[in-house]
């Protein structure tokens, strides 16, 4: 079964809007949960310019699902990691005046870095995972510095499907393939949609996780956020 986390970063950025607290966040990671969210992500950046990090402290205390924090490592995220202790951490290497995730980690140029991250984290006993580009030598490098799970930067193939599903997918499939033979655990994220995670998921058979941000926001203004929620679970649903 593929997990569904919903990142509720474009809900920050919404409230961000107005300055009050309105949407409420931690009452939408709880009713997240409610209309059937396995998971909750939220990723921090230094600007705070949609998720706080008061917001993560806030969250530790609602979100009985999983508790996936992402983002870049620096001294602050990583402070704010091992003190909330969420089930999962994704380490991603993107720049603070990212717009957003651009790109996986060079796992074999970062491995020392990296390894000393999966240590630390591990031994408050945070599952890891690492954001990696659909590259079986970046697989195979984030496999070598101990984390327990890698997340495939989807961006490309969100771009490239609407073009050519098959093409679009043959990184993946290899990458995920890759993943399975030296025994790591896979996740999944960026730019999924209603359109492509059916296709996704039917095609990389050991996805753990997905977590969908802005797509599923989108959705929900027109379908609401119940049912938006409910049509994503469906297109994990392998039956
Ligand atoms: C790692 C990843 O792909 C997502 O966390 C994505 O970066 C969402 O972040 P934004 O909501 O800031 O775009
Ligand atoms: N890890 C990916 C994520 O959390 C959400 O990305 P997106 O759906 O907002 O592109």
């Amino acid at each position: 079964m593929t997990r569904l986390s919903v990142n509720i970063n474009k809900i920050a950025t919404i409230r961000n809007a107005r300055g009050g607290n309105n949407p409420n966040l931690v009452q939408v990671a709880i009713d997240c949960e409610r209309f059937g969210a396995q998971g909750i992500t939220v990723h921090p950046r230094p600007d705070e310019r949609h998720i706080r990090y008061q917001d993560v402290l806030d969250l530790k205390d609602v979100v009985t699902t999983e508790f996936n924090i992402e983002g870049n490592p620096d001294d602050r995220f990583i402070e704010l990691v091992k003190r909330v202790k969420p089930d999962q951490v994704t380490l991603v290497p993107d720049a603070p005046d990212a717009i957003t995730s651009n790109a996986g980690w060079d796992t074999i140029r970062n491995a020392d870095h990296l390894r000393k991250l999966v240590d630390t984290f591990k031994s408050d006993g945070i599952r890891v995972s690492i954001f990696v580009d659909a590259d079986e030598r970046m697989v195979d490098g984030a496999k070598a510095v101990g984390t327990d799970r890698i997340e495939l930067y989807t961006e490309p193939y969100a771009t490239h499907y609407p073009d050519n599903q098959e093409a679009a997918i043959a990184p993946f499939v290899r990458a995920a393939q890759r993943a399975n033979e030296i025994g790591l655990d896979l996740n999944a994220g960026h730019d999924l949609s209603l359109e492509n995670l059916r296709y996704f998921n039917e095609q990389i058979p050991y996805l753990k996780e997905v977590s969908i941000g802005h797509a599923l926001i989108c959705d929900a203004l027109y379908f609401g956020l119940e049912n938006t929620i409910q049509m994503y679970l469906r297109c994990l649903n392998r039956d």
